[in-house]
């Protein structure tokens, strides 16, 4: 159900992969390209966004926009930047590209559903017979739409190779993925379209979530608000940042790191259970006794709301938190902290988002300020696997004259 069907075959993907040892060779080939070494090179691409996304928020100053419909526009363009040096133009265009936001939601919502239930898929979209009618009432295809998200990236790719931007000094990702290894092609084409789709997958929406998670976060807290603006005014004084602002430079940042750890806590994007399978021979988890094959799992989201690990105002947004922390319960802290999942199939884009939104959050605010238009409206928040938010309509505002 979470394969996807590519010119030669169906295939697993890194996310669907089950066997622990073809994880591993799926995954040997392409975590160099999102090292924190390789994100150097692909800043150039990050920084043209937020650019673009500073623009706009210029010709904004003074009005109501959806701020959390502009970070997705956002980390699509820059994660169809980093990946296929391809900005598919959600800023510019100021809309949805070919629908592949909506696609993705759709598919979610099936996911999310008969993922819990997976005997249904074959009498859903499983079936072919389903699958075809489906197609002839747009707001049922919505829901099947993993055809249409392969498709949509295997055109981004024909585009690449048939070298229509011209990739030859390009350092994006998939020019790494890429790579040759005695003459050979490390990756069939079958792969790196995994790979690609992947990325779109896996690195739009959560980035969005986290994005709007700082942004509302820093609305309603006023105090942790003005000390991130305090902190970025001081470095600003100080020469300490560039223009734009680079991801090293952010790192050093400490309360903006701060503000994006404990965002990312108060919401982590995924909020269903990250599922395990208990090995050959069982274990034993919590003195309950687990046979082999059975699946256990954790949500992010309860994790994250442990009092015993984040103390008493473990629902409050903090960030002095992570800077207050002794050693010993630092460590209880970080362990315990799972937006981007834990062990062998930990995050590979974490990096990746955590450069996205190091420049962008000081680099805009450094210019503007956000203001809930209507603080006394809650946010409406859609669990379907990754959590997204809806209205966080604010007020833009312009820091300095
Ligand atoms: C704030 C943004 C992001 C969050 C919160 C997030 C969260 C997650 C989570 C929870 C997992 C599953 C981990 C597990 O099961 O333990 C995951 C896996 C993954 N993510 Fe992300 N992600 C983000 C951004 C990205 C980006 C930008 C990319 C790509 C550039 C990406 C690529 C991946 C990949 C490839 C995997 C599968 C790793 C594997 O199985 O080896 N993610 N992510």
């Amino acid at each position: 159900m979470f394969d996807i069907k590519t010119p030669s075959g169906q295939m697993p993907t890194i996310f669907s992969v089950r066997d622990e040892a073809l994880h591993k060779s799926f995954k040997r080939p392409v975590a160099g390209a999102y090292s924190l070494s390789s994100l150097k090179e692909l800043e150039p691409m990050n920084d043209a966004c937020s650019k673009i996304f500073t623009q706009k928020m210029d010709g904004f100053v003074g009005k109501d926009i959806d701020l959390g419909v502009w970070v997705h526009w956002y980390a699509w363009d820059t994660i169809s930047s980093i990946t296929f040096s391809n900005r598919l133009g959600f800023m510019e265009q100021e809309k949805d590209i070919n629908n592949i936001i909506a696609a993705i939601e759709g598919r979610l919502f099936y996911n999310s559903i008969v993922g819990q239930v997976p005997s249904l898929h074959r009498f859903l979209f499983g079936n072919r017979f389903v699958a075809w009618l489906a197609d002839f009432i747009p707001s049922v295809a919505i829901l099947n739409s993993s055809k249409y998200i392969v498709a949509f990236t295997a055109k981004q790719l024909e585009r690449y190779q048939s070298k229509e931007v011209n990739t030859s000094d390009l350092q994006d990702m998939l020019a790494r993925f890429k790579r040759f290894k005695d003459g050979e092609l490390v990756m069939s084409d079958s792969e790196l379209l995994s790979h690609a789709s992947g990325n779109i997958f896996a690195g739009s929406d959560t980035t969005a979530a986290s994005m709007r998670s700082i942004f509302y976060n820093l609305c309603r807290n006023g105090n942790a608000h003005r000390k991130l603006l305090d902190e970025i005014d001081e470095a600003d004084k100080k020469g300490e940042l560039s223009d734009p602002v680079t991801f090293a430079e952010a790192q050093n940042l400490k309360y903006l790191q701060a503000v994006i750890k404990e965002a990312l806590r108060m919401h982590p994007a995924v909020g269903l259970l990250l599922e395990r399978v208990v090995p050959a021979g069982g274990a034993e988890l919590g003195g309950v006794w687990l046979s082999e094959g059975t699946i256990v799992g954790m949500n992010p989201w309860v994790a994250a709301r442990d009092k015993a690990t984040y103390g008493e105002d473990a629902y409050q947004f903090r960030p002095e938190r992570w800077l207050e922390a002794g050693e010993e319960r630092l460590k209880v802290m970080e362990r315990n902290f799972m937006a981007f999942g834990a062990g062998t199939r930990t995050c590979l884009g974490r990096n990746v988002s955590l450069m996205e939104m190091s420049k962008l959050v000081p680099q805009v605010l450094r210019r503007f300020e956000f203001e809930l238009t209507e603080p006394e409206k809650e946010l409406r928040m859609y669990d379907y696997w990754f959590v997204q938010q809806k209205g966080l309509v604010c007020t833009v505002k312009r820091r300095h004259e």
